[in-house]
């Protein structure tokens, strides 16, 4: 069995019914997302390595008490899981700088915004069955931008930090000298700046022309940068905003 579908199976994703089966099952009954939009806020936050998304997004928890899910933080949660049969993969994927297959990320998601509702939060966001979640680093692909949308909850905005690779360099370097992460390392880097070039920026033009992106300089200071996001943001939340913007 091909290793994507292996993956689907074990994740629960699928049942190991014939292709032929499935393809019917696909066209005859189109599920709606596990989740509600209308009461699930999900916020994607994308940029360069190093951008300073989790910067913005560890401010916007206080502000706001999203929660907060990194998928790169998943994924290094699942690969130390002990008895992962996945870790192997997801360290040389991402010691690479590779996108991990989509099924494994969407999964580790999905289960973690579950897990997060089970917890019953209660204060600003969280009362009636509501969440608010901003996915940090993800979807850096366009096969999971579909399938997170599609299966798992239709997001509602993207921010999108933008800086230059020379700044975004520096930064990694810096953190690099603390933060034991295998691919805060100038070869890891390269790569990784490399498949955010090909890879990621097709599904920051997808949201755009969904107008569904907030672009936000975050070359100038951390608390510069928050201004913006936190602008952003509360519109989103009030219901304010409709249309790409750029702050
Ligand atoms: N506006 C800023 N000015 C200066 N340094 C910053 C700024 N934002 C973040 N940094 C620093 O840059 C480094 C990278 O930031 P951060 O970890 O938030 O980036 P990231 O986009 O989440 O990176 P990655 O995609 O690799 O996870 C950190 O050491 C952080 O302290
Ligand atoms: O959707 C995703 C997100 C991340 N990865 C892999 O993880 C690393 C690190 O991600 P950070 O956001 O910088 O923590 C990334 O380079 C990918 O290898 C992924 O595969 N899929």
């Amino acid at each position: 069995m091909p290793i994507l579908e292996k993956i689907a199976e074990k994740l629960h994703l699928k049942s190991p019914a014939s292709k032929e089966d499935s393809a019917k099952a696909e066209t005859s009954m189109k599920k709606a997302p596990v989740f509600d939009n209308s009461k699930i806020t999900v916020i994607f936050v994308l940029g360069g390595p190093g951008a300073g998304k989790g910067t913005q997004c560890a401010k916007l928890v206080e502000e706001f008490k999203f929660c907060h899910l990194s998928a790169g933080d998943l994924l290094r949660a699942e690969q130390n899981r002990e008895g992962s049969e996945y870790g192997a993969m997801i360290k040389q994927y991402i010691k690479d700088g590779q996108i991990v297959p989509m099924e494994v990320t969407v999964k580790l998601l999905e289960n973690a915004i579950k897990a997060t509702l089970e917890e019953g939060r209660s204060g600003e966001g969280w009362a009636d069955g509501k969440g608010r979640f901003l996915v940090d680093g993800f979807p850096r692909k366009m096969d999971q931008a579909l399938k997170f949308d599609e299966d798992v909850c239709l997001s509602s905005l993207v921010l999108f930090y933008t800086t230059s690779e020379e700044v975004m360099l520096k930064r990694l370097m810096k953190r690099g000298e603390t933060s034991g992460r295998e691919d805060d390392n100038e070869e890891s880097i390269k790569k990784r700046f490399s498949v955010y070039k090909e890879t990621t920026m097709p599904v920051i033009e997808r949201y755009k022309k969904l107008h569904k992106i907030a672009e936000i300089d975050s070359g100038p200071s951390v608390d510069k940068v928050y201004e913006h996001s936190a602008k952003v943001v509360r519109e989103l939340l009030a219901g304010k905003l409709s249309g790409n913007v750029t702050a």
